[in-house]
């Protein structure tokens, strides 16, 4: 659905992604992992079209990213930044059917849409569909920031960080809507920090360091080796899901250490 071949790209000279690869395809999760300063937002930004790569080019369901219009672009990929932007002083309704623009959509179309409603319900801010965005908490303005993603209703649908704002329950009911998303077919793309919802949620796992992609598998094949080598810290497999055991105790003589 979306692939990025060859991807180098570089600040000032310094180079912040090297020769990377990836495929991001259609019905899967696919969640990019790995320290800070990794490269990740930067992948996903260049994954976006919202930066253009130094060498390597990335193909958006079989048509290069670079070539397509503005418009074109955002009726296929919807993006959902790490950092939130100040919001204005609009209901938070009104701001979730920006996502609709993309469409030609008028506001006025836009703000009733059906898709913006069950972009909202999907997130849980039906309840606050008339409060204004500004006066939101961090935690629900990163929900609004996805519902607005939501409400495009493309096939592609790549997030920075969905979860970091949210508490434990609606992070796990965001992570199952994007299992949603790709059980009817679509491409999510997620970068997270919580390794525990990454290898529970995420059918494919990149995980990156230092500009360059270490490993890309399914989580079952992931192991601790390759968790230290990325975070440096114990990991240890709970259920299927893996934990920074580093984390979850004080004992050094612990036998999984
Ligand atoms: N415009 C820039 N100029 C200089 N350095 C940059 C620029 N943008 C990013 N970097 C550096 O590139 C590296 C990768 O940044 P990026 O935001 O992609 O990391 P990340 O893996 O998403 O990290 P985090 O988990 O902290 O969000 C970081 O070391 C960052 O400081």
């Amino acid at each position: 659905m979306l692939m990025a071949d060859d991807i180098s790209y570089a600040v000032g000279g310094t180079p912040l992604l090297s020769h990377v690869s990836a495929a991001f395809p259609a019905s899967r999760v696919t969640g990019i992992i790995g320290p800070n300063g990794a490269g990740k937002s930067t992948l996903l930004r260049i994954a976006a079209g919202l930066l253009a790569p130094g060498a390597g080019q990335v193909s958006c369901m079989g048509e290069g990213l670079a070539g397509m219009t503005l418009a074109r672009r955002a009726r296929h990929l919807a993006y959902m930044p790490q950092d939130m932007p100040t919001l204005p002083p609009m209901p938070v309704r009104e701001v979730a059917s920006l996502g609709r623009l993309p469409y030609g959509e008028s506001p006025a179309q836009a703000l009733h849409h059906l898709a913006v409603t069950q972009a909202l319900d999907k997130v849980g801010l039906t309840g606050l569909a008339h409060r204004l965005a500004n006066q939101l908490s961090g935690g629900e303005r990163a929900r609004l920031m996805l519902a607005r993603a939501l409400a495009m209703q493309t096939p592609i649908l790549l997030a920075d960080e969905p979860v970091a704002a949210l508490d434990p329950a609606h992070a796990l009911a965001v992570m199952g809507v994007f299992a949603g998303l790709a059980a009817s077919g679509r491409c999510v793309v997620v970068v997270l920090h919580d390794l525990l919802l990454a290898t529970r949620f995420c059918d494919t796992l990149i995980m990156m360091k230092d500009g360059h992609i270490l490993h890309q598998l399914a989580p079952a094949h992931l192991t601790d080796a390759m968790v230290r080598q990325t975070y440096g810290v114990t990991s240890r497999r709970v259920d299927g899901a893996f934990v920074p055991w580093d984390l979850c105790t004080t004992d050094p003589s612990d036998q999984t250490r």
